[in-house]
């Protein structure tokens, strides 16, 4: 018996110690090549304080990337050699110049993941290349015209909400309604599926869903950034099973009504017709096909409703905050909707201030507040002897930068006289980045812009924005997020009727 039991310890002795031999086995790769690092601890490498949930990712790269004046930094992500770049010229290597070496997104593309697998942003090299290109059309200039009366209509019904069932109450959660216009819009535009999300619909709640809301989803969605081994051995999915199936069903049903109808939209469902008639190889199963444009549809959902929800959140709560700033911007809205009579993509190009309070409000405040590439060569740093080894990731922080009293001035002021024609060529390139930057950027930049300038110039022109008891006078984030997203995922501000 005491034998057994000795050889047990042993074993268990013996197990920790190669465990703590493995895990640690690359601990001294920064230090090796002279590059300043966070100390690593096994089993969590730097990242303790966001296992923790003290810190959110997006709070520890800012934490990095002010711990130094150095043009990078190393840290690792459990015993995974990693590094913030914090240096515009070698960002915009990375992103542009270099991009051979970093293609791909460090984020894991599972196989087994029946959704996942087919999202654009999961998507690695060769695959991502076809694919992106036969998706840029989707966004072309003639697209986005169809697309502004559809835009329209969405924003009717998010007016006609709030004049019904919003005015009278004392807060009012901005982000949720922004999020429900969203929705709308990219269901709208992209799939023909005419929704209005502010009337509770169970398909509003799907979209929500995609993402997850309780810490589970959170850590399952962390764990394909950060521990790619656990996404294999429990198959974990990147979205929500349950809401991507209730999202296929409808997204199969209106396909089908469309077939039947003979219904043409010029929309994203017309597009994935034509990419399938050119390329029979790529979709000669009609389940590919499916899974194709089904992946696509959350793809859209997941870029679009949380990031252009916050874009249009974060603004709206600023113009509350600063109401000189609003009545400078309402004026314009109307001034510039007087002169026409209907709104278009000139009206809006029209609005300048607009633009500049947009832009300025994603400096403040960017949806996505980090980016990241891994590594798909060796790549040494130039004019240095650093190697970034073949898979290694490396991250950008958005925040860090936009918030860079170097860079930006007064960075927590929000002043959207930065962005002014006299001002904005003063900004150092790759140090303002909301969409990312490169041949990886963001897909629906000017689908997200005009969505969040026609949201804005509805919103404005029927009502203003006032402070309520809840509104927060500094926003906090919440820690288990990787998105910025308001603490509780809400922002109360109030909505009086301009005609009061
Ligand atoms: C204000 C709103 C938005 C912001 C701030 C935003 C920001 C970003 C950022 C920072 C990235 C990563 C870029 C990089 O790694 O360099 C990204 C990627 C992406 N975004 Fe957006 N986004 C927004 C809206 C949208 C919308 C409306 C869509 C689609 C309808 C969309 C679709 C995508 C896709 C598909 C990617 C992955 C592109 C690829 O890997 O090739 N985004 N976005």
């Amino acid at each position: 018996m005491v034998t057994f039991l000795t050889t047990c310890i042993c074993l268990l002795v013996i197990t920790i110690i190669l465990c703590y031999f493995y895990l640690t086995r690359n601990f001294n790769y920064w230090k090796n090549q002279n590059v300043q690092c966070v100390k690593p601890i096994p089993l969590f490498g730097s990242l303790f304080s966001v296992i923790a949930q003290r810190k959110s990712i997006n709070g520890y790269l800012n934490f990095l990337y002010k711990s130094t004046t150095l043009p990078y930094i190393g840290f690792f992500v459990i015993d995974q050699p990693s590094m913030l770049i914090r240096d515009p010229a070698l960002i915009r290597r990375i992103l542009v110049g270099d991009f051979d070496s970093f293609q791909n997104r460090n984020v894991l593309n599972n196989k087994y993941d029946k959704y996942g697998k087919n999202l654009l942003s999961l998507l690695k090299q060769p695959k991502w290349k076809e694919v992106r290109s036969n998706l840029t059309s989707a966004f072309s200039s003639r697209k986005l015209r169809h697309m502004v009366p559809l835009l329209v209509e969405v924003c009717d019904d998010m007016i006609h909400y709030i004049k019904t069932d919003c005015l009278n109450l004392e807060s009012i959660d901005c982000k949720n309604i922004s999020v429900n216009y969203e929705i709308d819009a990219i269901s709208t535009c992209a799939f023909g599926i005419r929704t209005n999300s502010h009337e509770n619909s169970e398909f509003a709640t799907a979209a929500k869903n995609v993402l997850g809301t309780n810490l589970l989803r959170a850590f399952q969605m962390g764990a394909h950034f950060f521990a790619p081994l656990l996404v294999k051995i429990f198959r974990m999915k990147f979205c929500d099973p349950h809401s991507c199936l209730f999202l296929e069903k409808v997204l199969l049903k209106s396909m089908k009504e469309r077939e039947r109808l003979k219904i043409v939209r010029h929309d994203f469902l017309d597009l994935m017709k034509v990419i399938r008639a050119k390329n029979p190889q790529l979709f000669s199963r009609i389940v590919v096909y499916h899974e194709m444009v089904i992946g696509t549809f959350i793809q859209y959902l997941l870029g679009g409703l949380e990031s252009s929800g916050s874009a249009m959140t974060y603004t709206i709560y600023e113009l509350c905050m600063n109401p000189t700033i609003q009545t400078r911007l309402r004026n314009e809205i109307l001034t510039v909707l007087a002169k026409h009579e209907i709104v278009t993509q000139e009206t809006i190009q029209e609005m300048v201030y607009l633009d500049m309070v947009i832009k300025e409000s994603l400096r403040k405040y960017p949806p996505l507040p980090f980016i990241d590439r891994a590594c798909n060569t060796t790549y040494t740093i130039p004019n240095t002897d650093i190697v970034i080894k073949k898979g290694m990731p490396v991250f950008i922080s958005l925040t860090a930068l936009h918030h860079d009293e170097n860079y930006f001035p007064n960075p927590m002021l929000f002043d959207p006289e930065r962005f002014s024609s006299e001002n904005k060529s003063s900004i150092t390139p790759y140090t303002y980045m909301p969409f990312g930057d490169g041949y990886r950027n963001c897909l629906g930049i000017q689908f997200a812009i005009l969505s969040v300038s026609l949201g804005l110039i509805n919103l404005l022109s029927n009502f203003e924005v006032i402070p309520c008891k809840d509104t927060p006078s500094v926003i906090s984030y919440e820690r288990s997020s990787f998105l910025l997203t308001p603490l509780h995922n809400k922002i109360y501000v109030k909505f009086r009727s301009l005609n009061d």
